[in-house]
């Protein structure tokens, strides 16, 4: 695990954005895993400016979205394909149907995982995976004790995600109970991830990653066990940990 420690949220969403690009112009057909929350809004505002000065093409490219709420549809301004829509995807050249997303409004929702599971292994999986991080260590929604073996399935939220979460929604009642996420096998089959980690609210996750054991209590702590990962920290996420851990890790 390689640490890029940055002085702040614009300088990490400029970096992240740079190495997304790059990747890009590298394999203009590339499967990219996308993340939502607050902490990717920067990179995909400096991915859109990047793409607007210069011109790379996302034409070929697919994308597929870590998770989804239940129930909650496009239109919701609260879903996850909204918010995929309208902060990236209608800035850039690629068509839509090759951006997808698990469906969380699927009559028959274990089959819609079954489904998005096997999408993304005919599309050769997922070169670069972009991940943030929850403040109880969960990557996607996995939360904590989700088996490290699991592949996309339905979730039960955690009181504390909800409400972590509930700053977008109008109350904390209306953030949805259960979700659709990739699961932590399918996360762990990337080529490559990205984490991201912004923020006082995020050290003691960070920490944990960096200097804690491998343990499902904590779902991040598994990508220590993967060959290719690289967290971009910006200071105050890494107050927590030591100076030495912040340079460089490798599992
Ligand atoms: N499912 C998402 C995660 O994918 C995201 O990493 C996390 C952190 O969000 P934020 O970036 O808003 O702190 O929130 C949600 O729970």
């Amino acid at each position: 695990m390689r640490v890029i420690q940055v002085n702040d949220y614009a300088e990490m969403s400029q970096k992240a954005a740079e190495m997304i690009s790059e990747q890009v112009r590298k394999k203009p057909d590339s499967v990219l895993g996308l993340a939502t929350g607050e902490t990717m809004l920067g990179t995909y505002a400096a991915l859109v400016n990047e793409h607007q000065q210069h011109n790379t093409s996302y034409r070929d490219v697919r994308t597929f979205n870590l998770d989804e709420y239940i129930g909650l549809d496009a239109t919701h301004p609260n879903s996850y394909r909204y918010y995929m829509n309208e902060r990236l995807f209608r800035f850039l050249d690629i068509p839509l149907a090759q951006t997808y997303i698990p469906n969380g409004c699927a009559p028959l929702l274990e089959e819609e995982c079954a489904r998005y599971e096997r999408l993304i292994e005919q599309c050769g999986g997922i070169d670069l995976q972009l991940l943030g991080i929850g403040q109880n260590g969960h990557i996607g929604f996995n939360e904590p004790n989700t088996s490290f073996a699991s592949t996309t399935h339905v979730v039960q939220l955690s009181e504390s995600t909800r409400k972590a979460n509930a700053r977008f929604f109008p109350s904390a009642d209306a953030v949805p109970t259960h979700a659709i996420t990739m699961g932590i096998a399918t996360i762990m089959k990337s080529k490559q991830i990205i984490l991201l980690v912004s923020g006082k609210r995020k050290a003691w996750a960070v920490s944990h990653l960096l200097e804690g054991e491998v343990t499902p209590a904590v779902p991040a702590s598994i990508l220590k066990a993967h060959p290719n990962v690289i967290v971009i920290a910006d200071t105050e996420a890494l107050s927590h940990v030591s100076q030495e851990k912040r340079k460089v890790h490798r599992p």
